[in-house]
Formats: C-alpha cells, sequence, structure tokens
C-alpha cells in the first residue's frame, strides 16, 4: 500500500514485512493481504468521506471479520493513517474523533470475537481519505500492555470525542524464534491530558520517557513478561512523527542523543491526532 506521507524533499520510506514462511497474497473487496499461516497482513483504504463514521466502521467491520474467518483470532499491531486527521469533517467535528466513532463501533460489534484491542497508531497524511493496514496473528500469542502514565486510550474521557481510540499502549507478540514488542504511536501525553503544549523539546522529552516506563521490566512483569524488560534505546523501526516542519531539526537531536547510531529511523512531517500534539513516537523492540 503506497501512502502519501512525504512531500517535497522528503525521503520516501518502504516498509518491508518479512516471513520464512511460504507466503499466500491475495486481494478481498477493497483489501489486500498477505499471509504465512501464522501472520496476516492486511491493507484497506477509505478514499475521502464528508463524514466517516459509517464508512469507518464498515470498513473496521470487513477487516475483522475477514481476519477472523482466515483463522487469525489475534490483533497484533494496527496503522491507521489519516488524511487531515484534526481537520473537520463536514459537520464542523475533527475527522480523527469522528474516525474513532467508527472504529469503536466496528470493535463493539465484534467484541466477543475480538475483546482485546492491540497497539495502534492513528496519525496524519498529506492526501485525503484513510489507509488501515495491520498484523494479525493466531490464538495465545499476544499480550496487549497499558502504560502506567498515561490513561488508557480507550477510557479517555467524552471532552476528547463522544468515542473513545481503540488501542493498547503496546503489544507483546510470543514468536517462535524471538518475540516483539510492538509500541504504539506514543505522544507527550500524562495520564489522558497533553503535556507541554507548545514545547517541541519537552513533548519529545517525556514521549520518550513515557516509552521508556512502557517498555521496561517493571511494566511488562505488571502484565505477566517476566524475565523481559526494554529501554527507551532497544527501540527499532522507529517512526517519528512531527507536525511542524521548523521542529524536525530539534526532533532528530533529542532522537539522535537517545537511540543506537544503527537504529532505523524515518522521519515524518504530518499531522498528529491532538491540535497541541507536535510530536509522536513509535517502534518495536526485539
Ligand atoms: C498519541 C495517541 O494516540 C494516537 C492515536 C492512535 C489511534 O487512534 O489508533 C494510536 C496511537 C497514537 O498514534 C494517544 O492517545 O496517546
Amino acid at each position: 500500500m503506497t501512502v502519501h506521507m512525504v512531500n517535497g524533499s522528503g525521503i520516501a520510506v518502504e516498509e518491508v514485512w518479512r516471513t520464512d514462511r511460504p507466503v499466500r497474497s491475495g486481494a478481498w473487496g477493497e483489501a489486500v493481504f498477505s499471509e504465512d499461516g501464522e501472520l496476516l497482513f492486511y491493507a484497506a483504504r477509505l478514499g475521502p468521506q464528508p463524514i466517516y463514521r459509517e464508512r469507518v466502521r464498515e470498513l473496521y467491520e470487513n477487516a475483522l471479520r475477514f481476519t477472523w474467518e482466515r483463522g487469525y483470532t489475534d490483533l497484533v499491531r494496527m496503522w491507521n493513517l489519516i488524511g487531515d486527521i484534526t481537520g473537520p469533517n463536514a459537520e464542523g467535528a475533527e475527522i480523527y474523533r469522528d474516525f474513532c466513532v467508527g472504529r469503536a463501533e466496528a470493535f463493539a460489534t465484534w467484541e466477543a470475537q475480538f475483546p482485546q484491542l492491540p497497539a495502534a497508531t492513528g496519525i496524519g497524511t498529506l492526501s485525503p481519505g484513510i489507509d488501515l493496514c495491520f498484523l494479525a496473528t493466531k490464538q495465545g500469542r499476544t499480550v496487549h500492555l497499558e502504560n502506567p502514565r498515561q490513561t488508557p486510550a480507550y477510557q479517555y474521557p467524552s471532552r476528547y470525542g463522544p468515542r473513545s481510540p481503540s488501542f493498547a499502549r503496546a503489544t507483546f507478540l510470543h514468536g517462535e524464534q524471538t518475540s516483539s514488542l510492538f509500541v504504539s504511536g506514543t505522544a507527550s501525553i500524562l495520564g489522558e491530558d497533553t503535556a507541554h503544549a507548545g514545547d517541541i523539546e519537552r513533548q519529545t522529552l517525556e514521549t520518550l520517557r513515557n516509552i521508556d516506563v512502557l517498555v521496561g521490566r517493571d511494566n511488562l512483569s505488571r502484565h505477566g513478561l517476566h524475565g523481559y524488560g526494554y529501554a527507551v534505546q532497544d527501540l527499532d523501526q522507529v517512526k517519528v512523527y512531527v507536525r511542524d516542519p521548523e521542529h524536525i531539526a530539534t526532533v532528530r537531536d533529542i532522537c539522535a542523543q537517545t537511540f543506537h547510531s544503527e537504529t532505523e529511523i524515518a522521519y515524518f512531517n504530518v499531522g498528529v491526532c491532538r491540535p497541541d500534539l507536535l510530536v509522536e513516537i513509535e517502534g518495536v523492540c526485539r
């Protein structure tokens, strides 16, 4: 799936998920998929809509139905790439909040099959419409985590939207050879509120601190993952989303001081899910 997230002099990024098993690929309605019997990758695009919630509900219900019927019972990691994410829909409501209504309704319909929410990202793109892609796996291989520094997103109060966002802060995937901790898009939110509005440096440092606590040994043990523990420096396949181009240099400097020199890291100048969030970071620990 090609998503418009880089403009002008930006560097295009290609993300490839590999497996050592034979892969079957195909199309299903508006979606495309690849699967190897253990993991499913699904991608679908929803074109621009005046009001999104109904079409998002259909998009997600189709995705969850396909996933379940193909025998993949555990959602691992979802990406929601949303054009003009904090812009207004035809009713004047933020597109992101409109999106969250449709997503929450679909998860409510499929709660019996998918009772737990996975790690996710909901971030802006540079073209209208919504691109959805995700990884799913077989029974019993995932543990979904929350962050003691943050209110679970699905418990955000209604001042952040009529339906709260449907995602966990991270998902741990038990692999046959290796395990992976998928860290959701993380921002400078403490509890349920944005911290350090207007201050890119402090938002970036708070975001990194949130990730450090999320992936740390204490938090993993709290979720029954004894013997595992990471630090923010262990994050790889890092994606950094920066709202304002003039902030990119500052964020790059802070990330350069935080991550190992060999860390794969990509920067995108796109909108974030709240108007007062300036930066967001995601990645994978292995
Ligand atoms: C940054 C936050 O939310 C963002 C939106 C998400 C979504 O709606 O799926 C997931 C993670 C982030 O990309 C947050 O609420 O902490």
